[in-house]
């Protein structure tokens, strides 16, 4: 008997689902996490809040491309049906296209990843451009970009006055223009991501962007209780993980403590004889 090798979900794959099924995303940054999502979701993502929830940094904006690749090459080794993105990070791909495109090109290459994503409306269209008549999938990310962060004043939600509804309308369009196969609305308000949604023929993946959108996105330590750095109102709690490490310390430490552990079933024997 031959196992049939499962088929990972390609980026045409992924594209295809808008109008017919909702796309499942939510992001990893290691082989066992990775492992017990990729038969579940459709697309995993690789995300530079990484740096946030992995390294504990207060922003995005340290994390670097070999940070981005060790995590991806992590996630891909998890992984044997789910579509992989891996985020640019900031500084990666900013200055040029060619900047992006040596940022971009090295991550595929050496993570084995199918796709990369990275922040930006009208300003980065070029980019988007060059990088996807290049060969190389590129989603892109509206609305509340976390990059942004010191020229916004704090992670703020996009899309509450007049102002910046039309921005990042006009952004959404420029980024599926130049070619990119999907793109992440975060911190959009309803009416808004449902006008892009109808608006573009690719993909739009909500995050704190309502159910208008054909898919959604999350980060895994918060769906899973594990983050306790913040709670933005987007996040559902599915689990409380975190508290239940925080029990399997605290009854580790008593029984330690009280010699209860270990027991002579966690103990080797000498040899008989
Ligand atoms: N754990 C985690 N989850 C995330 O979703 C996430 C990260 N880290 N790190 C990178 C970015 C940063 N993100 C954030 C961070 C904070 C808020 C937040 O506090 N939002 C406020 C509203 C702010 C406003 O519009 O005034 C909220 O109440 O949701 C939102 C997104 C999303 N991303
Ligand atoms: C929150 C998602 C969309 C992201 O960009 C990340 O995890 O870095
Ligand atoms: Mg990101």
């Amino acid at each position: 008997m031959t196992n049939t090798p499962i088929k990972r979900l390609t980026v045409p794959n992924i594209i295809t689902k808008k109008g017919k099924e909702p796309i499942v995303s939510l992001t990893a940054y290691t082989t066992p996490v990775a492992q017990l999502m990729d038969e579940h979701v459709d697309l995993i993502l690789v995300g530079d809040s990484l740096g946030m929830v992995i390294y504990g940094l207060d922003t995005t904006l340290s994390v670097t491309t070999e940070m981005m690749i060790a995590h991806g090459q992590a996630v891909m080794r998890g992984t044997q049906r789910a579509c992989v993105m891996v985020d640019l990070p900031f500084a990666s791909y900013q200055e040029s296209p060619q900047q992006a495109f040596r940022t971009a090109s090295r991550i595929l290459q050496e993570t084995g990843a199918a796709a990369v994503k990275l922040e930006g409306g009208e300003e980065m269209a070029e980019t988007v451009e060059f990088l996807t008549k290049r060969n190389i999938p590129v989603c892109g990310h509206v609305g509340l970009m976390p990059q942004a962060v010191q020229m916004m004043g704090g992670f703020k939600v996009a899309g509450k006055n007049d102002e910046s509804v039309q921005k990042v309308i006009r952004d959404s369009h420029a980024i599926a223009k130049a070619g990119a196969f999907a793109i992440v609305l975060e911190g959009v308000v309803e009416p808004v991501a449902q006008t892009i949604t109808q608006q573009i023929a690719i993909p739009t993946i909500g995050i704190g962007a309502s159910p208008a959108c054909d898919g959604q996105v999350l980060v895994c330590d918060d769906i899973f209780g594990v983050f306790q750095g913040f709670k933005p109102k987007f996040v559902k709690r599915y689990a409380q993980v975190g508290q239940t490490m925080t029990e399997a310390v605290q009854q580790y430490a008593q029984e330690v403590r009280s010699r209860a552990f270990p027991t002579m079933e966690y103990c080797f024997q000498p040899n008989k004889g």
